[in-house]
């Protein structure tokens, strides 16, 4: 239970836990004084010697040995507040520090909620590790040998008898450590997966109602809360008997303590007063003991997150990339393979070892020139975005060549790699503050007057003026805006950045027409003088693309530009087709609402006789 690492990582914490265990000594003395002050008065009361002075002075010291007492312990747990706070700001700082060095990347290898977890929760569990549990477990080392050395001078036989008694409880400790150890790891496993499905289920609520799915993750939840109550309740049931054997062995030690001394006082071999103190003195030998055992299961718990912080940070991390972003700008894949294991999504022991390999690109070729225009197509789930994701590093895990100019893209620098590449998805992350915090992250120096400019380019500066301008406040997801005003706002802060490359991934999947038509206008616009990659699934959209790529499951099935694919009258020949006639179908269906609604109107108004 003195994890060594544990304290190494964050030793900043050592001298809390020494001022702690040094004030909490200074108050045992306090209590050793005034308990043989209080034995002697006691003595010389029942011999009928006691005076007033020594009233006085038992008084006396009694006051001041309280108030020593009182300062100590605020003192000792102002120095476990301040032990505790200072190892989850340092935890935390490496955990955060861990996570930039993983970077982009980190997914393939935890998962973002067993980060949080552990950041949060985890780290949270420590506290009373630190703040606690290691000053009170060399309290509790300390406190019986100085009782032992004090006593030594009353009486021997009584001090090495109490001091003998101290170990049970460490013992009845380790008795059920071994249980409690599987139990409790078992118990933070059901505790982590319920707070995942609580939140998975909270954030999907709308769509289980909308399913009247919520009924059946009702009953799924209440399954798995009662599976955790249970766990809950063996817990409980085995902290209330280990503290009652802790209990037993602690006052069973004190009684002890009386009868001998009360053996050794009718034997002759120590004073009425030696004997009072003995008898003051034995339960303070077991006491520190004791509570450590109460924190015991608490630090168990702590134990359990600290494994789970330390595999976290003992996550093997790629060497640091020092290649910066080059001039040219061109990107190319040659020969590129991609696979997703079981180990990117899942953390148990049974996937890690067990994970299935899927090859998701098998050996793709393709050129993104500087300032071209290029598209890539294809039907859902043939690979597009894994090739956006290896080209934003964000999938290192690929073999052949991934090229910007001459360098290998996993060995530039992150950071170079993201100030160059812009990546817009369909779910463009917003964050909850103002329109002017969100925009501000793509250029920091912006003026007001640029961020307007980039507004009045996406056509977002209409509804915005109408709100609270660039103050306008984001909820959290920016739920408060439409998905078009979303992705509107994620373009602007896009076209902020002002990067040689820009990719764009379904940007405007599930967005109005209205919507999809501006952004297409900017993504065309861009394609003059940047490098823009467009994934897309409407393919009227990439007509103008110097260059299409179609893919068919993790293959280059055809390339070309436009009318070169339409020539060939393959993949993309079929697909342009059958999009077009649904298009055009939607067309006429409109066109014939149109004049439906314009036939209807006329006869209104002839009826109103307008
Ligand atoms: N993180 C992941 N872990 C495991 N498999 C994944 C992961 N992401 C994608 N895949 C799998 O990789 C394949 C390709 O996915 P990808 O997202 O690249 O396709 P896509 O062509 O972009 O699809 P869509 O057009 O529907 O967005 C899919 O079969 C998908 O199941």
């Amino acid at each position: 239970m003195i994890n060594k690492r544990l304290i190494g990582t964050v030793s900043e914490s050592k001298k809390y836990i020494a001022g702690n265990v040094a004030v909490q000594w200074c108050s045992l003395g306090a209590n050793i004084v005034m308990m043989a002050t209080v034995a002697d008065l006691l003595a010389s009361l029942y011999m009928k010697a006691a005076d007033k002075a020594s009233l006085f002075l038992t008084a006396a010291v009694a006051v001041i040995a309280v108030l020593i007492r009182f300062i100590c312990t605020a003192l000792s747990s102002r120095m476990g507040y301040l032990s505790s706070k200072m190892v989850k700001k340092l935890l935390r700082e490496k955990i955060y520090a861990k996570l930039l060095r993983l970077g982009v990347s980190y997914r393939e290898q935890v998962t973002t909620s067993e980060v949080v977890q552990v950041a949060v929760e985890g780290v949270e569990q420590l506290e009373t590790y630190f703040g606690a549990y290691l000053p009170q477990f060399f309290y509790a080392m300390l406190a019986p040998l100085t009782l032992f050395v004090c006593l030594c001078f009353v009486n021997v036989p009584s001090a090495i008898v109490l001091l003998i008694c101290v170990p049970l409880i460490p013992i009845a400790i380790a008795a059920v450590q071994t249980w409690a150890k599987k139990l409790l790891s078992k118990y933070w496993g059901q505790y982590t997966a319920l707070g995942d499905t609580f939140l998975e289920n909270l954030q999907g609520l709308t769509t289980l109602k909308i399913y009247q799915a919520d009924h059946f993750k009702n009953e799924e939840m209440n399954r798995e809360a009662e599976e955790f109550r249970k766990i809950t309740m063996k817990v409980l049931t085995m902290q209330l008997n280990s503290i009652t054997i802790m209990d037993l062995v602690a006052y069973g030690g004190g009684a002890l303590g009386v009868i001998l001394a009360a053996a050794q006082f009718k034997a002759g071999n120590v004073s009425l007063s030696g004997c009072l103190l003995i008898i003051l003195l034995s339960a303070d030998f077991f006491i520190p003991m004791r509570q450590l055992g109460s924190f015991f299961h608490v630090a168990m718990n702590g134990m359990a997150a600290s494994n789970k912080i330390f595999r976290l940070l003992d996550l093997p991390e790629k060497a640091e990339k020092t290649e910066s972003f080059p001039a040219d700008c061109s990107l190319y894949c040659s020969d590129l393979h991609f696979c997703y294991t079981g180990k990117n999504s899942s953390e148990t022991e049974k996937n890690q070892s067990g994970a299935e390999e899927r090859e998701i690109l098998h050996g793709i070729h393709m050129e993104f020139p500087q300032g071209r225009f290029v598209s890539i197509v294809g039907e859902s789930g043939c690979g597009k975005s894994t090739v956006a994701s290896v080209l934003m590093g964000r999938n290192q895990g690929y073999s052949g060549a991934v090229k910007v100019g001459e360098t290998e893209l996993r060995d530039i620098n992150e950071g170079e790699l993201m100030k160059h590449i812009t990546y817009v998805s369909h779910q463009s992350y917003l964050f909850k503050g103002t329109i002017r915090e969100n925009l501000l992250m793509g250029k920091p120096d912006a003026s007001d007057k640029e961020l307007w400019a980039v507004l009045e380019r996406v056509k977002l500066s209409g509804f915005l003026k109408a709100e609270n301008g660039l103050d306008t406040l984001l909820t959290e997801k920016a739920l408060n805006l439409s998905g078009g005003q979303c992705q509107r706002l994620a373009l602007a802060r896009a076209l902020l950045h002002d990067s040689p490359v820009y990719i764009f991934d379904e940007a405007t999947s599930n967005i109005d027409v209205e919507s999809e038509n501006d952004i297409m206008e900017e993504i065309h616009g861009l394609a003059g003088y940047k490098t823009v990659i467009l994934i897309s699934h409407r393919l009227a959209n990439v007509t103008a693309s110097d260059y299409i790529y179609v893919m068919d499951k993790g293959n280059i099935a055809e390339s070309g530009n436009h009318e070169e694919l339409l020539a060939q009258g393959g993949v993309y020949a079929e697909l342009w087709n059958a999009q077009q006639s649904l298009e055009n179908y939607g067309n006429s269906q409109r066109v014939y609402q149109d004049d439906y609604s314009a036939g209807a109107e006329g006869q209104r108004r002839g009826k109103d006789g307008v």
